[in-house]
């Protein structure tokens, strides 16, 4: 066996396992029942043309009973120091969002001609809806640059390949049922995953999709899908939560059929106008962008070669905003988009913080309002009121956690009372280990009260994204040093946050045990 010093990295792990499948007389087939997986997955990871986690990594070395490349099964986990306490200046930049990328990716099975999203960032939750659609057989790679993503589906996709490692860690897989069920007639998809905020059913998504005719049962980790003769006639569809994943759902659902489907209760939020603006570029007519109510004329074929720039992440520009407030810093966030980032704005006024918006222009969508905003160093005051997330256009649900590390900063009591998620409010508990007054008054509300002296302190960081991201700029208020361990979750969402951070003023090192 050899391998070559111009080849890739991921062709020269797949001729190291083709020469060990190959020493222990086995074919390609019997690799692939010993793994559970289908024999052209094994024929693009030899040929290097698959991304491979290191979970499936490590369990090829066992099926082959080798240790082709020596991998530990849990990669050693990054921490972060910070010397707290420091004022931050200068300027940063809003990155595309998470939760538009990845609806996109999924809507991009809609498509048989070629689809290049612009401007994706470069996370983690990215990286797993990739490798689940590498999976089945999509060819999707990066631009030179790193920022860009080509993506062109197979005629046929090979859904018993499935990543079912990547599958399983993201939540957002529930998102192939919608574009899927046009196309299949059944199929299997691994169970959905994702943060640790509480049990989140996906019965809603269940309910909007079967007025297309889909019925799921779910065994043993699977989802099995059937999915009735779409008989054209116009499709009605009342979503009983206004979710974002569910109405994306439906959207792409509504987008793979040939007439006229009707969604009510749909979620107007950022990332489902994303998909919508993506689908009219499929051809796909959407009446009602940014309302309740969608009128959508969808396609049974698209075939359409397409590019779209994915828009800026309101929860990225709240994080960066909550950085300068509670460091009690100038800085500049740049690339808001206002529309989305209202409500924050009216409830961060009235608590007394100082900002300025530059005038408006527009995302390299076309579509979506951005604003430069300047937040300033504000004595702030508890509001008189609760706060409370609400489906857009409410406060953005994913904003909440940033208002209690804010009221934290802030003289008074403030109520912050995060309906939604069971377990989301009990990790922001962790910012008392850093010297705030934090009271968990039930699993859904918590009253904290400001201002805090905060203190330096370790700190595991919380299983769930945004809480992990409030411990982080909590530490950066903290004067002395603070470590926070675990940090791994934070890039499933943020892109290199600790390194722009530090470009902004933040004194923050990473490192390893
Ligand atoms: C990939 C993606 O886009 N993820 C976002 C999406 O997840 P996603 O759409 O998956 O959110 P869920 O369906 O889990 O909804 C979140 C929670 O809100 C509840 N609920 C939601 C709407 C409603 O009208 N009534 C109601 O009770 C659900 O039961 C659930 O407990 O929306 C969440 C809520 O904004 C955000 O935190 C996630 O970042
Ligand atoms: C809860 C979140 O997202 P997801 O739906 O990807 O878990 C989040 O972005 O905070």
């Amino acid at each position: 066996m050899t391998t070559t010093l111009g080849d890739t990295p991921l062709v020269a792990i797949g001729t190291l396992i083709r020469g060990a499948r190959q020493n222990k007389g086995l074919t390609q087939a019997q690799l692939a029942e010993r793994l559970s997986t289908s024999q052209s997955a094994i024929a693009r990871i030899e040929q290097g043309s698959q991304n491979l986690s290191v979970d499936m990594l490590a369990r090829i070395n066992a099926a082959l009973e080798a240790d082709l490349l020596p991998i530990s099964s849990s990669p050693r986990p990054t921490h972060l120091r910070v010397s707290g306490g420091h004022r931050l200046s200068g300027t940063i930049t809003v990155n595309s969002s998470k939760n538009a990328a990845v609806a996109l990716l999924c809507a991009s099975l809609l498509n048989r001609g070629r689809t290049v999203l612009r401007g994706v960032a470069r996370i983690v939750e990215v990286d797993r809806i990739v490798a689940v659609l590498q999976s089945i057989g999509v060819q999707v790679t990066w631009s030179q640059d790193g920022r860009d993503l080509e993506i062109i589906r197979p005629a046929d996709l090979d859904l018993s390949g499935i990543d079912d490692d990547a599958a399983r860690r993201t939540r957002s897989i529930i998102m192939f049922f919608g574009p899927l069920l046009g196309q299949e007639p059944t199929f299997e998809l691994p169970y959905a995953g994702g943060c640790d905020l509480g049990t989140r059913t996906v019965e809603p998504h269940m309910i909007a999709l079967r007025p297309f005719g889909l019925d799921v049962t779910a065994t043993s980790g699977e989802y099995h899908a059937r999915v009735a003769k779409d008989t054209g006639a116009p499709v009605y569809v009342v979503l009983t939560e206004r979710g974002d994943t569910v109405t994306e759902n439906a959207l792409m659902a509504a987008a793979g059929r040939d007439g006229e489907t009707v969604i009510r209760n749909a979620s107007p939020n950022y990332m489902v106008q994303d998909l919508c603006f993506y689908l009219e570029l499929l051809g796909v007519s959407i009446e009602g962008i940014g309302t309740t109510t969608l009128r959508v004329r969808g396609r049974r074929v698209i075939e359409a070669d397409v590019e779209y720039h994915v828009s800026e992440d309101p929860v990225e520009a709240m994080s960066l905003l909550t950085a300068g407030i509670v460091t009690g810093s100038e800085i500049t966030v740049a690339r808001v988009p206002i529309e989305f980032m209202e409500i924050e704005l009216a409830v961060l006024g009235e608590m007394g913080l100082r900002y300025t918006l530059s005038p408006e222009y527009t995302a390299l969508n076309g579509r979506t309002r951005l604003v430069d905003i300047t937040v300033s160093p504000s004595d702030l005051k508890a509001p008189i009121d609760k706060i409370h997330p609400m489906p857009f256009p409410g406060l953005n649900i994913d904003n909440l956690p940033f208002f209690a590390l804010i009221a934290a900063c802030a003289t008074g009591h403030t109520t912050i009372h995060d309906w939604v998620y069971d377990n989301r409010a009990i990790h922001l508990t962790d910012l008392t280990r850093l010297g705030a007054d934090v009271r968990l008054l039930d699993p859904h509300r918590l009253d904290v009260t400001g201002p805090t002296r905060w203190s330096g302190a370790e700190v595991s960081c919380p299983p769930a994204l945004r809480p992990a991201v409030v411990i982080l700029l909590a530490m950066m208020a903290a004067k002395g040093t603070s470590v926070l361990r675990g940090v791994d979750i934070i890039a499933r969402g943020y892109e290199q946050l600790a390194d722009r951070l530090i470009e902004l003023g933040a004194h923050i090192e990473t490192f390893r045990d």
